[in-house]
């Protein structure tokens, strides 16, 4: 199995080493066209406005929206994260250009500047599921976003706690966000919405390998997904013409 990454900036390189790890190859995509050869993408994190300047000269952009609108699967870590999602708070003037596709809202840089990153222990039970081991994973938070908001068809995979200060600081109540949203005071950090999944942390940055494995499990189901066993289709098998229902063969089909 190969997975493509998006290597025009940030930390793809990891991505690769982390594949590499569990014996999967990874692909430097930089060209619209080097997309159709992968049927999975990892977008890697970064500095999204950077990295969305680069798309632009690229011309990726419209390939990355058909790649994700055609439900390959996409995992955004990250400047990743920013990149797939329908709407991002907290950029820098005149915005950047997203990628979308994932159902929420993200604060670009909510814990702060590059001097504000982190470590922290996340609990993440559903990823323990699949994949085994502790029910807890490291995530490295290297300036990070945050959701704050996911429509109904998004499924939270893990959210941290944060101070009442670190609200005020994100998001100014001139911002118009609504309080409600933060009583608990949390912010999620990593979401899956059908094909896509996306992280605000690196798990590429650490020794664990389950998030690469929750997402080629991903891959592996899509692909039985896209493959049409149950769909009956008429042959006339033996040219007397009698349709006969069969089930597809992988073609081509010598008979
Ligand atoms: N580590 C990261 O990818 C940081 C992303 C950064 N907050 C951005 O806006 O691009």
């Amino acid at each position: 199995m190969a997975v493509g990454v998006l290597a025009l900036q940030g930390s793809y390189n990891e991505h690769i080493a982390a594949l590499r790890r569990i014996g999967v190859k990874g692909i430097e995509i930089r060209k619209a066209e080097q997309l159709r050869g992968v049927d999975s993408l990892i977008i890697p994190g970064g500095e999204s406005t950077t990295m969305a300047k680069l798309a632009e000269l690229h011309n990726l952009f419209p390939a990355l929206r058909e790649f994700v609108g055609s439900g390959k699967p996409v995992w955004g870590t990250c400047a990743g994260l920013i990149f797939l999602a329908n709407k991002a708070t907290g950029q820098k003037t005149g915005g950047q250009d997203l990628v979308g596709g994932l159902d929420c809202t993200v604060h670009r840089n909510f814990f702060g500047s590059q001097l504000q990153s982190f470590e922290m222990e996340l609990s993440v039970p559903k990823l323990a599921e699949k994949e085994g081991g502790t029910s807890t994973c490291r995530g490295v938070f290297i300036r990070a976003p945050a959701i704050l908001e996911v429509g109904p068809n998004v499924e939270v995979i893990a959210d941290c706690p944060v101070s009442s200060e670190q609200l005020k600081v994100a998001i100014p109540t001139s911002d118009g966000q609504e309080e409600k949203e933060f009583t608990n005071n949390r912010v999620i950090v990593a979401v899956k919405q059908g094909n896509l999944l996306a992280t605000a942390f690196h798990p590429e940055l650490t020794s664990d390998s389950r998030w690469h494995r929750y997402f080629l499990a991903m891959v592996e189901e899509a692909k039985e997904e896209a493959t049409p066993s149950e769909v009956m289709v008429k042959y006339d098998l033996y040219g007397d013409g009698n349709d006969r229902a069969k089930k597809p063969y992988d073609l081509p089909i010598f008979e």
